[in-house]
């Protein structure tokens, strides 16, 4: 799993054209969206994180959680991102990463979106540009 971690003053999406053959099914709501004072985690999924996806969920927490201590951000923004790796995880076991991952950090206590997983977007970010405001973050389960 590669991440790229953004601390941000807002991070704001909108749906365009499906980029899947089957993406993930929305609401209306959910076609755009937007956080203030967020901690954007652009995600790509990777093959070798088949092999063990709760071990990745886990992990990827535990580097969420260090950075947005170290931020002080409160907010965390899932983005789905297939541009981090060229060895992408299949979309179905992707997409499932990507929701466990939401659903951990908001028992965490957090304020989490997830923008939606299989569609073209459009979006808007604005970086801090403090020291620790753009982060990378590599995660592969133990073999
Ligand atoms: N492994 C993955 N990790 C993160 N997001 C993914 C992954 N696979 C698919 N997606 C989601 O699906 C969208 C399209 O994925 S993609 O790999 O770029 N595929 C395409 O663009 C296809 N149109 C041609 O392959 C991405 O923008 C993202 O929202």
């Amino acid at each position: 799993m590669r991440m790229l971690l953004i601390h941000a003053d807002y991070l704001e999406y909108e749906v365009r054209d499906k980029a899947l053959k089957n993406p993930e099914p929305i609401s209306d709501e959910q076609k755009k969206g937007r956080l203030d004072e967020v901690l954007a985690v652009f995600i790509s999924v990777e093959k070798v994180d088949e092999a063990n996806p709760d071990e990745v969920v886990e992990k990827a927490i535990a580097e969420i959680e260090d950075v947005a201590k170290q931020v002080k951000a409160e907010r965390i923004f899932v983005y789905p991102f297939a541009h981090l790796s060229s060895e992408l995880a299949k979309p179905g076991v992707a997409l499932e990463i990507l929701k466990k991952i939401e659903e951990k950090l908001r028992e965490k206590g957090y304020e989490v979106k997830r923008a939606p997983f299989g569609y073209y977007k459009a979006f808007k970010l604005s970086c801090k540009g403090h020291p620790l405001a753009e982060l990378s973050r590599t995660i592969v389960p133990e073999e």
